[in-house]
């Protein structure tokens, strides 16, 4: 097989951000400068790195960050507490509560609590529905990423038979759904799934989203196959044994440098479009 293609992630990603520059613009023309709230809770290292990342993004396209870290005692009632008010305050346009959240707290509850307009994050389960539906304004940012270097590249997907390892609420489900309404054939395998590798074999297009270093081996990937590896394991390793799979893979996405940069530029994105509705 000859080289697969490269998805470069920090290039779509720079792509996506020049555009988001001229808007940004446009709304300081207008008064408003497009301001993302984070809410770490706890002290993960790697959480905070990633939230880190976020809000120098921002900074570096002139989107304001407002960072709020609570310690890990936090209860629900006080993160929804915490959410509500911004909710309440105008100058907040988006809203990302990072995962995962320690384990006293009720996510999916602090989640919800996330007003619609503001959830740039697509973690609400009326934007997961929204989603669905394939009318959403904001999908989750990971699942958008996958979208958005599929399309760049031109990448067909119609007709083809995609498969998601992987069913997080943010990640595996919604990505599912986004291929599906692009009118793939979606097969999605998670930790209960007898022989993944049997449903692997058979996808054009595979995403991984499990969580576990190198867990797709290059033997399990059908030739010319496009893959995408939206893993984030500790020490940037990915889903996906990439030389392995790069063997086979017409395209592939590297980790680093593929779907992570991706996946913050959709933050801003979506940031930026909630500035934008609110005017
Ligand atoms: N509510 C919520 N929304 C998220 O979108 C979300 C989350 N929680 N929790 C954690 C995961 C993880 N995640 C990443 C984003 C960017 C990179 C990224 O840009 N990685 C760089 C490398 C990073 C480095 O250099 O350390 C890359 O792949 O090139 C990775 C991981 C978003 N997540």
């Amino acid at each position: 097989m000859a080289e697969p293609m490269i998805l470069d992630g920090n290039d779509v990603s720079k792509r996506i951000k020049d555009k988001l520059a001229l808007q940004v613009a446009a709304l300081e023309q207008k008064g408003v400068r497009p301001c993302l709230a984070t809410i770490l809770v706890g002290d993960d290292p790697a959480s905070a790195t990633y939230v880190r990342m976020k809000g120098n993004a921002c900074k570096r396209l002139g989107i304001e960050s407002k960072k709020i870290e609570l310690p890990k005692e936090t209860t629900t009632k006080e993160l929804l507490a915490v959410i509500r008010e911004l909710n309440n305050d105008s100058s907040v346009h988006g809203i990302l509560l990072q995962h995962p959240v320690p384990s006293q707290i009720d996510e999916r509850a602090a989640f919800d609590e996330i007003a619609i307009e503001k959830d740039v994050d697509g973690v609400t389960t009326l934007g997961f529905a929204q989603n669905a539906f394939g009318f959403a304004h904001y999908p989750s940012c990971t699942p958008a990423a996958i979208l958005a270097i599929l399309d760049h590249y031109q990448l067909p997907i119609e007709g083809k038979h995609a498969v998601v390892v992987g069913r997080s609420p943010i990640l595996g489900k919604p990505v599912s759904q986004m291929l599906l309404n692009r009118n793939a054939t979606v097969t999605i395998c998670h930790s209960r799934t007898e022989n993944v590798s049997d449903f692997v074999e058979k996808a054009d297009i595979v995403v991984a989203a499990v969580g576990k270093p190198n867990f797709i081996q290059g033997e399990w990937i059908k030739s010319g196959a496009v893959v995408l590896d939206a893993g984030y394991n500790k020490g940037n390793i990915g889903d996906c044994e990439y030389d392995g799979c790069a063997q086979r893979a017409s395209a592939i996405t590297p980790v680093p440098g593929g779907v992570g940069p991706v996946t913050i530029s959709m933050l801003l994105k979506h940031t930026v479009e909630a500035a934008e509705r609110s005017v």
